[in-house]
């Protein structure tokens, strides 16, 4: 079989919807963090970038700390430099100008990185892969993973995009569909799957020889390790490869379990952390409006349209029935609403994230779950419908930052309106000031002039 028969397996594969309504399902943690990674790579379409600096810890403290400015200090070869290029990127992000050194270093050295989505993670070792390969050897010498199918996919993208003018150099997906059989060996010199069946493809059916694998790369590390097979099979596909193969493990989050997990399958290495930066209340006006059930919360929300001249704004509800009929209601008043719903796949969210972010639409109503994770920033008025909420009917203070919050950087002055309709509410909204040491200020939804003020 050759290559482009995988290909043409992996792209109608591709092609159905993908099927990841998930956000519903609290319990499955791995698919509620692959889909939230899935949107975040399909939204963030340019560099998401931070004036964080970047902390390396390197192996060998005495060997001098290179970064390069540009990709030609790489000295890659001229069909992956083309690559690049036409992908529209000029210079290394700021992952990229530690990270990429020191993956192409000589000998081989092992990394463990982590910076949010959006950085430039992958495309770093997408380029690192392609310039080890020998496109002379017939068989497998990159094994990639990733924790799920579609974040498989996606990242078989960059690869094909970036190998565009590198035709040689064969790409294979080691995903589920993909049967192939017993003892076949694969030709394709890189290989990115999930960690079950490139198990299978290296023990099992032997159709990759573990021991000529040069670079292992495991992906989105903190995904991976939701789920507890994932983390094994991962451990055992490491464990059969040869000791000189260069180990790179790349993730959003560094909490404590994915360190450890990355300590297990990245012998000696070295280490590139990119803080995320902070999100602050400062920059937010944030008042609060009574209200005795959500006919008041909706009448006051439309005197605050009626009011002042909103841009975009972000509605927040506690339930997905809710948002569904504030949406409605919105429409009936003649606004152009984007709705994000539960039962959605996450093409569908992206592609409706993708329109709100390009102005088509001027409201999204939204749940939280829907939206958990996801970025627009020059969002000027977030409405909180109903306040966030944990599981135990508590201030969630994380997402209330989240929702409202600004970077530095983004400094805008926002706009933040709670809706309070219980003393239960009252309660979540004195938690959140008492959290922050901020003080939230009434508004009366009634007087028009005090509305006025407000937008000055
Ligand atoms: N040096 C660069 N210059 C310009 N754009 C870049 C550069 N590197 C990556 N990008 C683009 O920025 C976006 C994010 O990059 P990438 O997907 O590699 O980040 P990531 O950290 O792996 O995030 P995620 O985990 O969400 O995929 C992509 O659209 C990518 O094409």
């Amino acid at each position: 079989r050759n290559a482009s028969n995988f290909m043409l397996l992996a792209s109608k594969l591709a092609s159905p919807i993908i099927h990841l309504s998930l956000f519903t399902c609290h319990s499955c943690l791995l698919e509620d963090k692959a889909a939230q990674s899935l949107l975040n790579k399909m939204i963030h379409t340019s560099l998401v970038n931070t004036t964080n600096q970047v902390e390396v810890l390197q192996r060998d403290p005495n060997s001098p700390l290179y970064s390069v400015k540009t990709f030609e200090e790489l000295r890659l070869k001229d069909k992956l430099l083309k690559g690049v290029y036409d992908m529209g990127f000029n210079r290394p992000s700021k992952i990229q100008e530690n990270a990429l050194p020191m993956m192409l270093a000589e000998p081989p050295q092992n990394l463990i990185a982590q910076s949010q989505s959006g950085t430039g993670k992958t495309a770093a070792f997408v380029l690192a892969m392609l310039s080890h390969v020998d496109p002379t050897n017939k068989w497998t010498q990159c094994l990639c993973i990733a924790p799920t199918y579609e974040l498989a996919l996606q990242t078989g993208k960059v690869i094909e995009q970036m190998g565009k003018f590198y035709p040689e150099v064969k790409l294979a997906y080691a995903i589920r569909g993909n049967k192939l059989d017993r003892g076949a060996k694969l030709q394709e010199q890189i290989v990115i799957g999930t960690p079950g069946t490139v198990l299978d493809w290296c023990s099992k059916l032997k159709i990759i020889n573990p021991k000529k694998i040069s670079v292992f790369v495991l992906d989105e590390a903190d995904v991976m390790i939701a789920t507890q097979g994932h983390q094994d099979q991962s451990i055992r596909i490491q464990r059969m490869l040869p000791k000189e193969c260069q180990m790179l493990l790349f993730s959003a989050t560094f909490e404590d379990s994915v360190w450890k997990f990355a300590e297990r399958v990245v012998p000696d290495p070295n280490i590139i952390k990119l803080k995320r930066e902070e999100e602050t209340l400062d920059t937010i006006k944030q008042y609060y409006v009574l209200c005795s059930d959500k006919e008041e919360k909706f009448t006051a929300l439309c005197n605050i349209y009626g009011a002042i001249t909103i841009a975009q704004a972000m509605i927040f509800c506690h339930t997905r029935r809710t948002a569904g009929w504030l949406a409605a209601e919105l429409t009936k008043e003649g606004h152009v609403v984007a709705l994000l719903s539960g039962e959605m796949t996450v093409e569908q969210r992206a592609a409706i994230i993708e329109r709100f972010r390009e102005g088509k639409e001027k409201v999204l109503v939204t749940t939280n779950v829907c939206s958990r994770g996801i970025d627009v920033e020059q969002v000027s008025v977030v409405i909180n419908f109903d306040l966030p909420m944990d599981k135990d009917g508590n201030a969630d203070n994380e997402t209330y930052l989240h929702r409202i919050g600004r970077t530095g950087r983004f400094g805008k002055r926002g706009l933040a309106v709670n809706m309070i309709d219980s003393k239960h509410s009252m309660n979540i909204l004195n938690q959140i000031e008492e959290h922050f040491n901020k003080k939230i200020n009434k508004l009366d939804t009634d007087d028009l002039d005090e509305i006025e003020k407000i937008s000055n």
